[in-house]
């Protein structure tokens, strides 16, 4: 506990307001329409300053951008501004930063697995439609061997087609040097190595070592270094590998410390298999916390054995702000046998909207994202909030057809009636 007090420094929460530059009445405004803001003379100057730098960075529309969403998500939370007060006072919830980054891997981790090709222009369709959610980062596809991964054979061909997309970027995975180079030529602007905590798991997913590879991993990192082009390392089987079992949190430390020291921008913690909990995604932080500063970090959870909100959960309150995640839970790596999806996006994102976390992802449209890629691949979401809020959504619409015909006069004549049923109309 005292390791996790002392590491709140370097987290990237916004600078504490003071009295001074505090402007309660402008917060009022922007959530006049919602809720007022508490002015309770008795609650302390500090509790309440913190409460109301929390409403302002907080944007509700994120919370609940459609008015369905909005009101199954408000049946069962609390409006924002008393969920923030008992958030705020909450000892357990005062590390989590204000904003979580959200990294999408649908499109590569989540894709890479599936043994039938998905067509190109459908991948390159979900690319746009997970940017168009407001996604900021989009992990596109894999230059690695087709022979290894032949679902993403055609990566040259996504990359190239989404050059023009704006609002996020795309970042690519490169196990070497031929995959890093094939990367740049097809205008890569950011690459992910991908080094193992565990020496097994890594010769039978890149064959070689980690030793080897990790020398791998120098060389892409300086050969990025003259094209300013950001490295990301993810570290797989941090918890747990398919062949060795337990892993030690000392050798994710060391991963961790040797890529942090070639100059990685971002490390992000993998639990490959899914198989961690709290009881042991703890102790494997605090030893990569010790070699690496916080702000460096991101998780990325498999959710295996349905422990991944757990462990988000946990990753934040010790201050890490950076989560991968994949629409609709797809995903799975092809050499780590019986690991399933990712977490879900959605599920996450539901769970950020619900502590207050800014996310800038709009969820209503991120689940448009998943049921395109759920109805290409013909199978059902693996995201439980998804899942439950098209529920929701697909009541509404049958409730919506009813209405019309029991009022077929026109649906003019009900303007707010309808405008409840936008959301699936533009479905
Ligand atoms: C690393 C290699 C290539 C070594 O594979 P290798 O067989 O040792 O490579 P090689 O150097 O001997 O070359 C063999 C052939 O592959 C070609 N080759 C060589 N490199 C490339 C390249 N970059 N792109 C395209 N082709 C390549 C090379 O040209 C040659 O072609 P051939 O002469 O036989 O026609 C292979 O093991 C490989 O591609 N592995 C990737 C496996 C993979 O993608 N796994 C899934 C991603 S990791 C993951 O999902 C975990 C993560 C990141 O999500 C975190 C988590 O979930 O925890």
């Amino acid at each position: 506990m005292h390791k996790i007090a002392q590491r709140v420094r370097f987290t990237n929460r916004a600078p504490i307001l003071t009295h001074s530059n505090l402007d309660q009445s402008h917060l009022v405004t922007k959530f006049s329409n919602h809720a007022t803001v508490d002015t309770n003379p008795t609650l302390s100057s500090y509790a309440s300053m913190d409460r109301a730098r929390t409403v302002e960075s907080l944007d509700f529309r994120e919370i609940a951008n459609t008015r369905e969403l909005r009101n199954a998500f408000d049946k069962y939370n609390t409006n924002p501004i008393t969920m923030i007060n008992a958030q705020r006072s909450s000892q357990l919830l005062k590390n989590i930063p204000d904003f979580v980054r959200i990294v999408e891997v649908g499109a590569r981790d989540g894709l890479q697995n599936e043994k039938v090709i998905v067509p190109t222009d459908v991948k390159i369709e979900l690319i746009k439609l997970l940017v168009s959610s407001g996604l900021s980062v989009v992990e596109a596809t894999s230059f690695v061997s087709p022979k290894w991964v032949p679902q993403l054979a055609d990566a040259k061909d996504v990359l190239k087609a989404i050059q023009d997309v704006e609002g996020a970027s795309f970042p690519v995975l490169t196990p070497n040097l031929k995959g890093f180079e094939a990367a740049v030529a097809a205008g890569a602007k950011e690459v992910a190595v991908f080094p193992a905590a565990s020496e097994s798991f890594s010769k039978a997913n890149l064959n070689c070592g980690i030793e080897d590879n990790l020398a791998r991993c120098r060389d892409i990192a300086s050969a990025s270094r003259s094209l300013k082009i950001p490295v990301r390392g993810y570290i797989s089987c941090v918890v747990g590998c398919p062949l060795e079992g337990r892993v030690a949190p000392a050798k994710v430390a060391y991963v961790a410390k040797s890529l942090y020291e070639m100059g990685i921008s971002e490390i992000s913690l993998g639990d490959t298999i899914g198989v961690g909990t709290p009881g042991n995604v703890i102790p494997m932080l605090e030893a990569v916390l010790d070699v690496v500063p916080i702000d460096k970090l991101a998780v990325h959870f498999h959710d295996t054995y349905g422990q991944a909100l757990s462990n988000i959960l946990i990753s934040l309150q010790m201050g890490i702000s950076t989560v991968d995640s994949s629409v609709s839970g797809l995903g799975g790596c092809p050499y780590a046998k019986g690991a399933t999806g990712n977490v879900a996006t959605e599920d996450v994102v539901y769970m950020l909207n619900g502590l207050g976390v800014k996310t800038n992802v709009d969820l209503g449209k991120l689940m448009l994202a998943g049921d395109f890629i759920c109805k290409h691949l013909g199978r059902a979401s693996g995201s439980n909030a998804a899942t439950a809020l098209s529920k929701v959504t697909n009541r509404h619409s049958a409730s919506k057809l009813k209405c019309r015909s029991v009022f077929p006069l026109s649906s003019a004549c009900f303007p707010s009636l309808l405008s409840c049923f936008d959301y699936v109309l533009n479905m």
